[in-house]
């Protein structure tokens, strides 16, 4: 038996754990299916299904972690005692079915005309008065097991101060399992005009909320969130702007689609920025991991490697934390007494039979349709088996609101037909091949069938993670029998030693039966050893213990990278009004103007050209921008204010300010290595559709931002390294990665050559006028703003380390972006637009109201600009 670890070995393993924290799990379900009784206790049942989510939930809460744990979750659909009996309470479709029941109006209208029809209840659904909800959540407030904090989901006019209506309970999941269960498992419904879709989309969005709400009111800061699967997408990004330093982190139990799929799903960017409030992310599998991955780059446009996603100025981890189960549990519930009187019923029941076992959900992405014709084939092609192997499937009614809704149900059709045809056609009078039981077991019968079978056998075509398979190799200890595992399962790149399968190919299936029939007793044991050792290791507890080591290891690297503070603007006026002399550098792309889609489109603002000229107009004032653009652009929008001075192309020319005439700093320079660079720059042109090249004077910039945006990236990676490895190692050049670009040019040539000059120039004390400074004196106030990799030169030249001859209190180094932005920059502001204000804000500094406007930040202004690519997608 799989042994846990003690406290004592987890804090010992785990240093960086803190041994008092709390730990919030957000699920959609509490673990129990409800009852409601007026004015008395509340029947709680275990919950079906989830088990493996539940059994994690214990280990949390109990002893043997460190953690206080509580559970907030929907209490779920609330059955009442007059609800059909027959309906499993435990059963979420039966008991939403059963409350909504609770109305007389759905029953069945007489056709006898002389009977009056029954007058309708005032209201249709359940009323659980304010003391019963609160008796409720004592309950479950005091579980011995699982603390846990109900969340109440109604209408906002349905929840009063006197207690709660609850009409159409199912609503709250219609949703997430109409639309995204089905697409992550790659299954789409026929197009639709869209009302019902966003109705059931607004249950799911206040269904989010609601759980925000409450997890606000009980968290505290330190605290961490885990939110659970894909019914609370949302959640992340909603706690997120509640309260920002929040630890959040994301677990999806389901499969997560290719981006071709998730294109397709009209809410894809809200869940997908929903989920990216979260810290860290966890999937089942790799290959799900990869495609949020590449979701996140190719739907929003945001950065993503291996390892996460830069998005929101930020860094989302995302990892691969394949869930187990609960091994000792399930171990020694299988061999109970009761169990073992079921297990040898059921041997004695199929003596001198092998036998299949299945236990499946009948939603059509179990696979159960594709293991019945697998299983016909292979009586057909090996008749020697036939009468002598059984297979024994379960199966449980579909959980997919889509097949709920389908009056046909094809698929549990087409089941029953291959059933049929396979009994009738192998079977006999006293013997059926396929046994089918289409209902829920109890838990001793499915262990005693667990144990007693000699193949297991899943054929999934889709699954997050298979539980059954993991359950079979525990009960399979003593008798070693085969697992069959289709490689669609989410289960398959943990249990490497199965039988893998692709559910499509029925005769490859039908042979691997043969195969697993037919193995030697040494190839069997040796294939169960691994196996059991896997999932009594990698078990559930393991599970969430890695997942909970990995959030605070993220936040430990959140935590100790570096923040740069956001600008001071008090300081900044107040360091200008008291200065004499003043410089001024400005980068122009994403610094003055937002970064929008094509390079002709980024024009200045009129706003901006005002701020810039009053500014420019004070002569203690010397304003240059200092650009990877070239002269004709600059010149173009800017040039018609004389006072201002212009360096383009990174440097290659200057224009100082009242003069027209451009000076070309690189006339020296062998531009032989353009040819090279372009020679370059067109074969990825040519390979990457949307991408171009924009030739300047000197420097040369290939642009991908209009590309697919994974193959740009991905190209825009191997272009550098080719640069890097050829026309970088030959010419005197730099190779520089910018914003969705590369840009080549000279080396001995960049803006922060270009700010060493404009010091040199302009901090003169003591010095006579001249053309250039007719007001020498010290620089008493400078600041230089930019946004990219190229204005962290000038950044460097500038900081007290480089040797700058300028006081450091006096200038003002800003990059435009998140605070967690590697920078050499003092301070940062988050937009364009911020920069702009700021520019504004020191124009009028002569204002006495300016300072007033200190802190004001126009995000209005934001929106009107056309084509304006947030910050965080640059
Ligand atoms: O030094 P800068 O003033 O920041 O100029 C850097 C480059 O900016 C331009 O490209 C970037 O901005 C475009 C407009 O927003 C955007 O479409 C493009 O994707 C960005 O890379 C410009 O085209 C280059 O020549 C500059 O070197």
């Amino acid at each position: 038996m799989a042994r846990r670890e003690s406290l004592s070995e987890i804090r010992a393993a785990n240093p960086e754990l803190s041994l008092t924290g709390n730990i919030i799990s957000a699920t959609f379900n509490i673990p129990h299916a409800v009852t409601y009784h007026k004015g008395g206790a509340w029947d709680l049942k275990p919950r079906r299904g989830q088990s493996a989510l539940i059994d994690s939930f214990a280990y949390l809460s109990s002893d043997a972690t460190p953690w206080n744990h509580t559970v907030v979750a929907w209490t779920g659909e609330i059955g009442h005692p007059d609800d059909d009996p027959l309906s499993p309470p435990d059963t979420p479709s039966a008991a939403a079915t059963a409350t909504t029941a609770v109305s007389s109006l759905s029953a069945p209208v007489p056709i006898d005309a002389t009977t009056r029809l029954p007058t309708p209840p005032p209201v249709d659904g359940l009323w659980v008065p304010k003391g019963d909800q609160t008796r409720l959540e004592q309950q479950l407030a005091h579980s011995k097991t699982i603390r846990t904090v109900p969340v109440w989901l109604a209408d906002e006019s349905e929840a009063t101060d006197d207690g709660i209506m609850l009409k159409d309970q199912a609503r709250w999941r219609r949703y997430a399992e109409h639309d995204l269960y089905t697409l992550f498992h790659y299954k789409q419904h026929e197009p639709t005009d869209g009302r019902k879709e966003r109705a059931q989309w607004a249950d799911y969005y206040r269904m989010n909320q609601k759980f925000a709400n409450k997890i606000i009111e009980i968290y505290k800061p330190g605290d961490v969130v885990i939110v659970h699967d894909y019914y609370l997408m949302l959640l992340p990004s909603m706690l997120r702007q509640r309260a920002p330093k929040m630890y959040i982190s994301f677990f999806l139990h389901s499969p997560f689609p290719s981006s071709e799929f998730l294109r397709c799903l009209p809410r894809r960017k809200e869940v997908l920025e929903g989920i990216l409030g979260a810290n860290l992310v966890g999937f089942q599998s790799y290959s799900y991991s990869r495609h949020f991955l590449s979701c996140c780059t190719r739907i929003l446009g945001f950065p993503s490697d291996t390892l996460g996603i830069d998005a929101y100025g930020s860094r989302v981890q995302v990892g691969v934390f394949p869930i187990g189960i609960d091994a000792d549990k399930v171990e020694s519930t299988a061999w109970a007494d009761t169990v073992n009187e079921k297990h040898a019923a059921v041997l004695k029941m199929y003596e001198g039979k092998k036998i299949i076992v299945g236990r499946d959900r009948l939603d059509s992405v179990r696979g159960v349709a594709q293991k019945l014709q697998a299983f016909e084939r292979f009586l057909e092609m090996y008749p020697h088996w036939r009468e002598k192997v059984v297979l024994i499937q379960v199966t449980s009614p579909t959980s997919v609101e889509a097949e709920k809704d389908d009056p046909e149900n094809k698929n549990a059709s087409r089941v029953n037909e291959l059933i049929i045809k396979i009994n009738g056609e192998y079977g006999s009078l006293g013997f059926s091949p396929v046994q089918h039981y289409p209902q829920y077991l109890n838990q001793a019968e499915y262990f005693a069938l667990l144990r007693a079978a000699d193949i297991g056998l899943i054929t999934s075509v889709r699954d997050g993670m298979n539980t059954t398979s993991l359950e079979y190799i525990v009960c399979q200890k003593d008798n070693n029998g085969p697992l069959i595992l289709s490689e669609f399962s989410g289960t398959a790149g943990s249990l490497r030693d199965a039988i893998h399968i692709n559910p499509w190919d029925i005769t490859g299936v039908a042979e691997k039966i043969n195969a697993a029939l037919t193995m030697s007793v040494e190839e069997r044991t040796k294939m169960q050893t691994s196996l059991y050792t896997h999932v009594t290791t990698q078990n559930v507890q393991s599970w969430i213990t890695k997942f909970v080591r990995k959030v605070h290891s993220v936040l430990a690297e959140t935590n100790s990278s570096k923040s740069t503070p956001l600008l001071d603007r008090a300081l900044l006026l107040s360091r200008y009004r008291s200065a004499s002399k003043r410089l001024f550098m400005f980068d122009y792309d994403g610094t003055l103007t937002p970064i929008v889609r094509e390079p002709s489109a980024a024009v200045p603002s009129e706003r901006i050209i005002r701020y810039l000229q009053s500014l420019a107009a004070d002569t203690r004032n010397s304003v240059w921008i200092i650009s990877g653009r070239d002269q004709e652009f600059l010149q173009q929008h800017l040039g018609h204010i004389p006072q201002i001075g212009f360096s383009a192309e990174h440097g290659s020319f200057m224009r100082d300010p009242g003069s027209e005439e451009w000076i070309n700093l690189a006339e020296k320079f062998d531009m032989g290595w353009q040819a090279e660079v372009m020679e370059v720059f067109q074969r990825y042109t040519d390979k990457v559709p949307g991408s171009f090249i924009e030739r300047k004077r000197c420097a040369l910039t290939w642009h991908y931002r209009l590309a697919e945006p994974e193959q740009g990236l991905h190209m825009s990676r191997e272009c550098h390294k080719e640069l890097e490895a050829g026309v970088g190692q030959k010419w005197e050049v730099e190779v520089m990665p910018g914003k969705a670009n590369i840009e080549v040019r000279p080396t001995f040539i960049s803006k922060g050559e270009i700010a060493k000059r404009l010091v040199a120039t302009y901090h003169n004390p003591g010095a006579a006028p001249t053309e250039k400074d007719p007001h020498p004196g010290k620089i008493e106030f400078a600041l230089c703003s930019g946004d990219d990799f190229t204005d962290e030169d000038m950044f460097r030249s500038l900081n007290g380390a480089s040797g700058t001859i300028l006081d450091d209190q006096h200038v003002f180094t800003v990059t435009v972006g998140a605070s967690t932005k590697v920078t050499l920059a003092k301070w940062h502001l988050l937009e364009p637009e911020d920069v702009i204000e700021c520019v504004g804000l020191l124009a009028g500094a002569g204002d006495p109201a300016s300072l007033e406007r200190v802190g004001e930040v126009n995000l209005a202004a934001l929106s009107t600009v056309e084509g304006h690519i947030p910050a965080e997608e640059l």
